[in-house]
């Protein structure tokens, strides 16, 4: 049986009487990767903000429905926000690495939940740069402002800094959209390691990117769940007029 870790029950989202997500029914499977597929505007973004409760930023936004992370709605009134949001790891479009050194972008999530010990903290550090396939770039620069790095290994930067935080959900909104070729690899293939561990949610637009990495593809249009299945479903044997031309149109 699937092990979902995510389930959203009949999720809206309107902004001035207008729809931006429409009876979201989703379940996302445990240390899989679900890819979120579909055209500019289609309500991806918003999807993932719905997920860490950043739409409480957007006071306008009005939602309605459910979102249950390993069974607990999020939205519920006495539902701790940091708790939640440090469950999941966010990463970007664009990096935004704090504007310390490579070092303390790490340590900055660890100090804060408690952990001083300098020896752990040096391992912790190690640790997370591994991960995020980062190490053996920087081991030599610990020190050095993170703002010197390439926008390739800033965002794997962010990825180390968010894996710190010890999520268990990664969010990624197009995250290898500023990043050049090679990078993007880097972090595609970090992304198939991490999944054993993690479970993720990944915004692309990039067909070929999904299918590379997706176990789970949903398709999304005009704020609906189009079509939703494996990438062979999907790619191979869509069911619908919209995704049929959205493939044949080879964004
Ligand atoms: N706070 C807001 N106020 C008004 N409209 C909004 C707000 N947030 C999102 N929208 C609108 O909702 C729709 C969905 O936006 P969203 O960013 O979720 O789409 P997307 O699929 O992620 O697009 P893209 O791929 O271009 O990033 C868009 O039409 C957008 O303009």
């Amino acid at each position: 049986m699937t092990d979902n870790i995510i389930h959203i029950k009949g999720l809206n989202v309107q902004v001035d009487n207008k729809s931006i997500l429409k009876n979201i029914n989703l379940k996302v499977p445990r240390n899989k990767i679900t890819v979120l597929l579909g055209p500019s505007g289609c309500g991806k973004t918003t999807l993932l903000k719905c997920l860490n409760r950043l739409t409480d930023l957007q006071p306008q936004l009005q939602l309605e429905g459910e979102v249950l992370i390993e069974g607990e709605n999020i939205f519920h009134p006495k539902q701790d926000i940091t708790l939640i949001r440090q469950k999941m790891g966010l990463l970007s479009q664009k990096p935004f690495p704090l504007p310390m050194s490579i070092y303390k972008n790490i340590t900055y999530g660890l100090k804060i939940k408690g952990i001083r010990d300098k020896v752990l903290l040096n391992a912790r550090v190690e640790q997370h740069l591994r991960d995020a396939g980062l190490w053996e770039e920087v081991k030599d620069r610990l020190h050095a402002t993170s703002t010197k790095l390439s926008i390739g290994q800033q965002q794997r930067l962010c990825l180390a800094r968010g894996l710190a935080v010890g999520p268990e959900i990664i969010l990624a909104d197009e995250p290898t959209s500023a990043l050049d070729p090679i990078s993007s690899k880097k972090i595609e293939e970090k992304f198939l390691e991490l999944k054993e561990e993690y479970t993720l949610i990944i915004v692309t637009h990039i067909l070929r990117q999904a299918k590379r990495l997706a176990d789970n593809v949903v398709f999304m249009y005009f704020g609906e769940i189009v079509e939703q299945g494996t990438p062979d479903e999907i790619f191979n044997n869509p069911q619908s007029e919209i995704l049929k031309e959205y493939l044949r149109s080879g964004h």
